[in-house]
């Protein structure tokens, strides 16, 4: 029998949530439903949505499950609501590939490509000595990096400010070569005003994408920044449906999204997000600094998607000494990277095994990671 009868949810190191659901006749899914730095407060909606909805249902209707979720309660959207849909989804397309002993990308019409690009970050939230780290990268095998633009930046900031983002990307440059692409992360740290500033200093080091240039709110100024620069624009980690998506293909100023299989309602809805950018001539970035479920279910739409550019990761054992996605994985070689590229999984479902034994004992940690709060020197808040 295919009726869902049990679940259970698992905070873990170093900020995610597991799902795990389980069918009458014993077939076991996987899902991510987080939120960085809000993981109780999905949990506690995915709690909620599972107790309403899917418990005791069966488990093939995914569409049936995704629209009475998003639609059922009136109230729509948002990150907590749609990241906790989305953990619930790609459990049950997890579920439905065991089922059929097919990888998810096989039953959403089969691959577009046999691997796909992936890139590695580099710097952390204050970025310095990135030169040397990128290089680092680039000889383990990354083709593609990416780094943040600056610190915290006043609405209106001076010369040396802008000068040292752009020192900073020079010196990256100039470390890895022009083979190397390299995004460059605003993290909605960055005014209209200084985003224009910023892209016409960045340019002539040929950036990969400029990165959420200015804060998802103010999608409608990205026409503005557009207009001032021939860098590629990205943004998405931060709108969590088609309905928030289709402002920004209408509006044209966008070249490359990034929706997160973990926060834009699952499989289901990125795999239709896709299928409109590709209308608007636009590609898919999908964003995944998360665990390897969500990276997993990433990679399933990227295989089926032909107009998906690059896949964001965090961490990889052949590439990184800190290896917290592949820890959690009965096989950490189930993630076969080579040149930058990453396989496409062929096993059933999202193509991973989960350690489960291993999820139960980091589950027993005091799991409480929340983004830092900046300050500009007046006091006041910042953009982190
Ligand atoms: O593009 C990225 O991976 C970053 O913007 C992260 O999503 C952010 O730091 C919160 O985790
Ligand atoms: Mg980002």
């Amino acid at each position: 029998m295919s009726e869902i009868v049990d679940y259970e949810l698992f905070e873990v190191p170093p900020r995610w949530l597991f799902l795990r659901i389980e069918t009458a006749d014993g077939l076991v899914g996987w899902g991510e439903p987080v939120v960085e730095g809000r993981s109780h407060t999905v949990k506690a909606a995915v709690e909620d949505l599972m107790e309403t909805h899917v418990l005791g249902e069966p488990a093939a209707p995914i569409e049936d499950h995704w629209q009475t979720m998003y639609r059922g309660g009136f109230y729509r959207g948002g990150p907590v609501l749609m990241s906790a849909i989305a953990g619930i989804d790609q459990a049950l397309w997890d579920l439905k590939g065991k089922r059929f002993d097919a990888p998810v990308h096989e039953l959403l019409g089969g691959r577009a490509r046999d691997r796909i690009r992936v890139y590695q970050w580099i710097g952390g939230d204050r970025p310095s000595a990135v030169a040397e780290e990128a290089r680092k990268r680039v000889d383990a095998g990354f083709t593609a990096l990416k780094m943040n633009a600056t610190e915290e930046l006043e609405r209106v900031d001076d010369p040396a400010t802008v000068r040292q983002a752009v020192e900073r990307l020079k010196e990256v440059r100039e470390a890895v070569g022009e083979e190397v692409d390299v995004g460059v992360d605003f993290h909605g740290r960055v005014s209209k005003p200084m985003a224009k500033r910023l892209a016409a200093a960045l340019e002539p080091h040929e950036p990969m994408f400029i990165e959420e240039p200015v804060l998802p709110e103010h999608n409608d100024e990205l026409g503005d920044v557009a207009a001032h620069t021939t860098i590629p624009i990205a943004t998405g980690e931060r709108m969590f449906s088609r309905w928030d998506f289709k402002e920004v293909f209408e509006d044209g100023s966008v070249d490359v999204i990034q929706p997160d299989l973990s926060h834009a309602g699952g499989i289901t809805e990125v795999k239709k997000i896709a299928s409109m950018a590709e209308a608007y001539d636009v590609a898919i970035a999908p964003h995944c600094p998360l665990g390897p479920i969500a990276l997993a279910s990433c990679i399933q739409v990227d295989a089926c998607s032909p107009n998906a550019l690059i896949q964001e990761q965090s961490m990889n054992i052949h590439y990184n000494e800190t290896s917290d996605v592949v820890d959690y994985l009965a096989d950490p070689d189930v993630f076969d990277y080579e040149d930058g590229y990453v396989d496409i999984p062929e096993g059933p479902g999202l193509g991973i095994d989960i350690d489960e034994a291993f999820v139960r004992e980091q589950a027993e940690e005091d799991v409480d990671w929340h983004g830092p709060v900046w300050r500009h020197d007046d006091g006041s808040v910042a953009e982190w």
